[in-house]
Formats: structure tokens, sequence, C-alpha cells
């Protein structure tokens, strides 16, 4: 099994908040990977890490490193426009540009360099395929993004994602915002989206790592408690604290 991200000896601390202690993993290249544990646990923190959205924030340090490729992503020569070009978010609420549908997906590449119209719908045309969205909206790509349903609108979000061709999707907790039918499709296109693509998500929807899943890491107050294939976590996990966790005991 070939690794596409390596975490050693993370730490993170905003301010003197100890947020994420010690971790350690390895996550797998074309599966899905999900983070689970109570709230405030640490997980949006540790996704954030691996395309540095972090840096965003004041006062956050930290220590340890990350390897994408084997390369060091917090290295100082890290182009961080070009690794969040490689590792595209999808975030919990779908937050598609007040601009048509078309105009979502072209904006990623247009800002890479990408001007030949026709390169532009061929991305365009795919991006929304591999998201499960184009034949719903292959007759309104001049409309508006803003009036489709927060299911549409979600997809959409994944489709302006993979348009500048990522190799990794993290998503944060991506069906938290939709309803039951929009939640299974999300779901059977992450299925798909694994063929091509390294995903990790959070979710605090245990039934939905246990569907999705290939691996399932358990997160307690900024530490990893257990990792291992999602089988295992939910069938016979190794820590008493998962156990009592994905039994509905705490949390
Ligand atoms: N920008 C920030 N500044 C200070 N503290 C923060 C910041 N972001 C997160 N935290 C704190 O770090 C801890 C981990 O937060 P994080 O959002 O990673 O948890 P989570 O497991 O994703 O929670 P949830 O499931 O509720 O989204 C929490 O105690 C949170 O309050």
């Amino acid at each position: 099994m070939e690794s596409k991200i390596v975490i050693q000896d993370l730490n993170l601390y905003y301010g003197d908040f100890h947020a994420l202690k010690g971790i350690n993993m390895e996550i797998p290249k074309n599966q899905i990977t999900a983070f689970i544990g109570p709230s405030g646990c640490g997980k949006s923190t540790c996704l954030k890490t691996l395309n540095r959205m972090n840096d965003l924030v004041e006062n956050c340090k930290i220590t340890g490193t990350v390897l994408i490729d084997g390369e060091d992503i917090y290295d100082p020569r890290t182009d961080v426009t070009l690794l969040r070009k490689r590792a595209g978010m999808v975030f919990q609420k779908p937050n598609p540009f007040p601009m048509s549908l078309y105009d979502n997906i072209a904006y990623g590449p247009r800002v890479h360099g990408i001007k030949s119209k026709q390169a532009l719908d061929e991305i365009v045309e795919k991006s929304l395929k591999s998201a499960a969205l184009w034949d719903e909206v292959k007759d309104r790509l001049r409309k508006s993004a803003l009036g489709l349903s927060g299911g549409q609108q979600q997809r959409l979000c994944i489709a302006r994602a993979l348009a500048v061709e990522p190799d990794i999707l993290l998503m944060d907790e991506p069906t938290s915002a939709l309803d039951p039918v929009s939640t299974l499709k999300i779901e059977d296109l992450m299925d798909d989206l694994r063929e091509k693509y390294t995903v990790i998500i959070v979710t605090h929807n245990m039934q939905q790592a246990a569907r999705i899943a290939d691996r399932t890491a358990f997160f307690l107050l900024g530490q990893i408690v257990e990792y291992t294939d999602t089988l295992t976590m939910f069938n016979n996990p190794k820590d008493e604290r998962t156990e009592r966790y994905i039994t509905g005991r705490f949390g």
C-alpha cells in the first residue's frame, strides 16, 4: 500500500492551546480515510494542516513533518498556492461563488492561466461529470450557481475542487448540511472518486465513516487514539475509548 501522505510527530498550537498532540499517520493513496471523534477533538485542525490552511490563523504554531509524495509541505520553499491546487478542499456548507455554474468551475483553471474557451469548456464538462452533476445542469451552465439546491451546490463545489486537477481531496463534514438523498449521492460519488484521488473526510456521522471509508482515525483531545482499517475500527476496536465512542457511550 502506497502512502500519499505521511504525518510525523505533528503538534499544533493555537496560542497556548495544544490542539494536536504528537500525530503520526500514513494515509494511503487512492483510498478514503475518515477522521472521527467528538466535537473539538482536532479533526478539522488536522485536516487543515494537510494543505496549510492553518497558515491563515494568527498565533498558530506547528511542529513536526507532513510529507505529501515524500515532500515536506512545511518546507519554507513550498509553493502554498500549488500545494492547495494539489490538495483541494470542500467545506461543510456549500460555498459556490455568486456567479454562473460555468464560471465557478472555470475560476480555478483561469487563475492558473488557462484561457482557451475550448479547454475551459472541456474542463467544465469533465469536472461536472466527475462530480455526478453534469446531466442535471448541462442546460443551465450560464445560470447562477446560487439557484441550485444545497446538494447540487455541494457537488458543484466538489466539481470546482476537481477542476484544477488535485490529487488529494480534503472534505470537512461535506454532507452535514444536506438531506439524506443528497448525502447518499455525495457518498456514491466519493466511492467513485477514490479511483483517481486520495480522499480524506471529517465526519460526525459514524455510519457514514463505516459506509465509505477504507481507513478510519479516531481522535480524542488532540490525539489519535486508534487508526486502522474501518472494519476493524467498528467491529473490533483495540482501545476501550474507541469502543465507548463508537457504541455511543460518550462524545
Ligand atoms: N482558530 C482557532 N483559534 C483557537 N482555537 C481554535 C481555533 N480553531 C480551533 N480551535 C480549537 O482547537 C480545538 C480543535 O478544533 P477543531 O475544529 O479541529 O475540532 P473538531 O474535532 O473538528 O471539532 P468539530 O467536530 O466540532 O468541528 C478546539 O478546542 C477548538 O476550540
